[in-house]
């Protein structure tokens, strides 16, 4: 008997789905295209069925990889390669997984999923196996996050942060935080419940506001490292913004370290947005020159200042380029050119001044530029770099201010995080505020009690111990397919 007969004599199972009723699901794992291999993964009840029909073998030893061949259902061969099963619950998923290592290529892999289909698994949707693995305690929603932004990080520092989310130094941080916020409740509970108990006032003894307030300065330090994982994850919105000529398509091509913008020396030469991203010192930067901003009558010129506009008001720092040279007429300063430019000044925390092309001042130029427009920057907390993006100089120091007014560390710890998260943290330390004014000024135990018990539930969010079903959707469909 070859495989194929094999495979035929291997009593067809029948299709009744898994008494948990979750379909065995199949995906290509691998990106499709020419590649050397390609992988198929199988997750649930029917995996390893659906494999030994594929085959013709009659059985597969966990966490071994077997050599075979898979065949359609008229014997014809489809692909040889690898089979490597792991058995539920000591799998990815925590269900049966099957893996199926072929060769890479579209039309390959793509006859060996329908094989698959055709023998009972179902597609699966996007982040489904992680779903599964999340829904399986294998994973939680922190570390599932991670997998998926360690597969789209956009730097090497957003990636290695990711993978340590993966291996659960964030979870374990929420957790920690977690058991302090049980412990806490506990004992506001049992003040509660036992008013008299030993003459002991447990509301009013410190004990619980210490606790309390440890607890709050953990969330911060924890929020902390979240912010840092979270501009590490999604960079900043940087818009290069000034007078036609200034030099932001250079500024833009010297960040880029390429000729992306095209530069001329014609006023208006760039006329709709253009974006790049660039990853400088560990910091993801979405650049985005812009049209640059004058009255004009050019239609097409007017759009592009228009959308211009908008990047403005999307944007969490705003670069304003200006050539010292020529755009400061005698009585206008940097910061009145600013405020021409955006319509009004922005706050200073949004706001960085571009003195480009610092090359062409003489000395004399240098100090009366310096004198008349740096006191009244630093005064008012704005800040300003001189650069030239002709000769490169100042270029680094406005790398490095940059990452400054964001508060941007270089990443040597830091553990990936989501908006999400950060946004958990922030109900959570609000709900500890509530709490500790509820203790130290009204002495209220229910409210603290009620405030505590908010607090755990915004912040079991986080790891998804307390998770709405829409929360779920929305963060695993945002995987990929066969992830
Ligand atoms: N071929 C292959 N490579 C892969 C994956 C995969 O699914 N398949 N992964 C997919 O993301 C990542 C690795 N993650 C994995 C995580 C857990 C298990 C697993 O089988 N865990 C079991 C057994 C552990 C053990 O034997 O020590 C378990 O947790 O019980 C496998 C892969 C990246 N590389
Ligand atoms: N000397 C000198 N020239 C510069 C410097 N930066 C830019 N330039 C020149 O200034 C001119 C305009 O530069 P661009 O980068 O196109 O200016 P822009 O602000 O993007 O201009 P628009 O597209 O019109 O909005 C070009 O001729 C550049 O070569 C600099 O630091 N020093």
């Amino acid at each position: 008997m070859d495989s194929f007969e094999l495979a035929q004599a291997v009593p067809a199972t029948s299709n009744t789905p898994h008494p948990s009723g979750l379909a065995t699901i199949a995906a290509i794992a691998t990106p499709l295209g020419r590649g050397g291999v390609g992988v198929i993964r199988l997750s649930g009840a029917r995996a390893y069925d659906i494999a030994c029909q594929l085959t013709g073998k009659t059985a597969f030893t966990p966490r071994m990889a077997s050599f075979c061949r898979f065949y359609q259902a008229d014997g014809t061969i489809v692909d040889e390669g690898l089979v490597l099963y792991f058995k539920g619950p000591h799998s990815f998923t925590g269900e049966d997984v099957i893996e199926l290592q072929g060769h890479g290529g579209m039309i390959l892999q793509n006859q060996l999923l329908a094989r698959v289909f055709e023998l009972g698994a179902k597609q699966a949707g996007a982040g489904e196996f992680s779903y599964r693995a999340f829904d399986n305690d294998k994973l939680d929603l922190v570390q599932a996050e991670a997998i998926a932004d360690a597969i789209d990080a956009t730097s090497a520092a957003a990636a290695s942060s990711a993978i340590r989310s993966l291996s659960g130094e964030f979870s374990q941080k929420i957790n920690q935080l977690l058991e302090q916020l049980i412990y806490l409740r506990l004992h506001v509970e049992a003040a509660i419940d036992f008013p008299d108990e030993e003459d002991v006032d447990f509301l009013s003894d410190g004990v619980i506001q210490d606790k309390l307030e440890q607890t709050q300065d953990k969330i911060q330090q924890v929020l902390a490292t979240a912010k840092q994982g979270q501009l590490l994850r999604d960079g900043i919105h940087v818009v290069l913004a000034g007078r036609p000529n200034a030099g932001k398509s250079s500024l833009l091509n010297r960040l880029a370290g390429q000729e992306r913008a095209i530069v001329t020396n014609v006023a208006g030469t760039t006329r709709d947005t253009l974006q790049e991203t660039v990853v400088l010192n560990g910091l993801t930067l979405h650049l985005t020159d812009t049209a640059g901003l004058r009255d004009t009558d050019d239609t097409v010129e007017r759009i592009g200042i228009e959308r211009a506009r908008t990047a403005i008001t999307q944007a969490d720092m705003l670069l304003m380029v200006y050539d010292v040279s020529r755009d400061l007429a005698e009585d206008s300063t940097p910061l009145q050119l600013a405020e021409q430019l955006f319509g009004k000044l922005p706050e200073a925390k949004k706001l960085l001044i571009i003195a480009n092309k610092s090359d062409l001042l003489t000395d004399a130029h240098d100090k009366a530029q310096k004198a008349s427009s740096q006191n009244e920057i630093t005064q008012r907390g704005y800040e300003q770099v001189n650069v030239s993006c002709e000769t490169g100089s100042g270029i680094e120091t406005l790398i490095e201010t940059l990452c400054a007014k964001v508060g941007f560390h270089p990443p040597e710890n830091s553990l990936i995080a989501r908006t999400r998260h950060i946004d958990a943290l922030r109900r959570t330390a609000g709900h500890l505020t509530e709490a500790h004014e509820q203790l130290t000024v009204f002495q209220a135990g229910e409210l603290v009690a009620e405030s505590l018990r908010q607090a755990q539930l915004s912040l079991g969010e986080i790891t998804g111990e307390f998770s709405a079903d829409d929360l779920l959707g929305k963060i695993f469909g945002s995987f990929c397919i066969g992830k």
